[in-house]
């Protein structure tokens, strides 16, 4: 696909992946919530995260019923959320920090959100705030195709989920809608540590790979360099 509408001189997520995948290499994507402890901190985390080599970073939005996290993630919203940190005051952090990265953004938002300030409004402003992808963990298959369509016409990529549990048909049908990347879920639950990566993993990308050559990044607990290095051998 063109480069499409990526800022002056950055890549999109697809074409950094792209790029990875020529040099053989697999993407590190950090994941931190914004306004914890405060929005001028997590703006010099991300230029952090960025220098140490962060091929993508997801900036989480904190929200007040964050079903798909578990306690860490949880704490860190419950603490941005009593600093006051929005959806607006989150946007207009990475609006002045995104310039100063090299890599692309993908923003983590629950659907309630967008919903309130609008699809098309909400991908219009992500996109002036120089944030390349989006995540919502809780969007419904059944309002994908919606926010495909407006994140389409903003030039975002609407990554989406595939779990353990996704039945093979919708699997294919997330698969082919999700664009930059297809993020599978590692684990059933909730985000957070675990001691292994679920054995599943290989099971679940072989599945995948046979319905699309799209970049695939697993999460869920992977939080060591061994859980790395087992992602790793599952895909090769
Ligand atoms: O902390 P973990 O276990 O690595 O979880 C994924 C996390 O990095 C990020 O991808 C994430 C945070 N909240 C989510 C909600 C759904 C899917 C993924 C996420």
């Amino acid at each position: 696909m063109a480069n499409r509408g990526a800022a002056a001189g950055k890549l999109t997520v697809a074409e950094t992946f792209s790029n990875l995948r020529e040099q053989g290499k697999s993407a590190f994507i950090p994941f931190i919530t914004a306004g914890d402890p405060d929005l001028a901190t997590t703006s010099k985390a991300l230029k952090i995260l960025n220098s140490c080599g962060s091929d993508v970073i997801e900036v989480g939005v904190p929200y007040s019923d964050p079903l798909a996290d578990g306690p860490v993630i949880q704490a860190s919203a419950t603490r941005a959320l009593k600093k006051g940190t929005t959806l607006d005051s989150v946007i207009e952090m990475l609006k002045g920090v995104t310039p100063e990265l090299s890599c692309p953004i993908v923003l983590f938002t629950y659907y309630n959100p967008i919903l309130k300030r609008g699809v098309g409004n909400f991908m219009s402003f992500i996109k002036q705030a120089g944030i390349h992808g989006l995540v919502v963990p809780d969007l419904p298959l059944e309002e994908t195709a919606l926010l495909r369509s407006e994140a389409i016409m903003h030039n975002i990529e609407l990554v989406l989920l595939t779990t353990p549990t996704t039945p093979t048909d919708r699997m294919k049908g997330i698969a082919q809608a999700s664009e930059g990347f297809l993020y599978l879920v590692s684990a059933v639950g909730v985000t957070g540590a675990r001691s292994n990566v679920n054995l599943r993993v290989e099971h679940l990308l072989r599945e995948i790979k046979k319905v699309t050559d799209k970049p695939v990044a697993v999460g869920f607990g992977v939080s060591t360099p061994e859980h790395v290095k087992q992602v790793d051998q599952a895909f090769s």
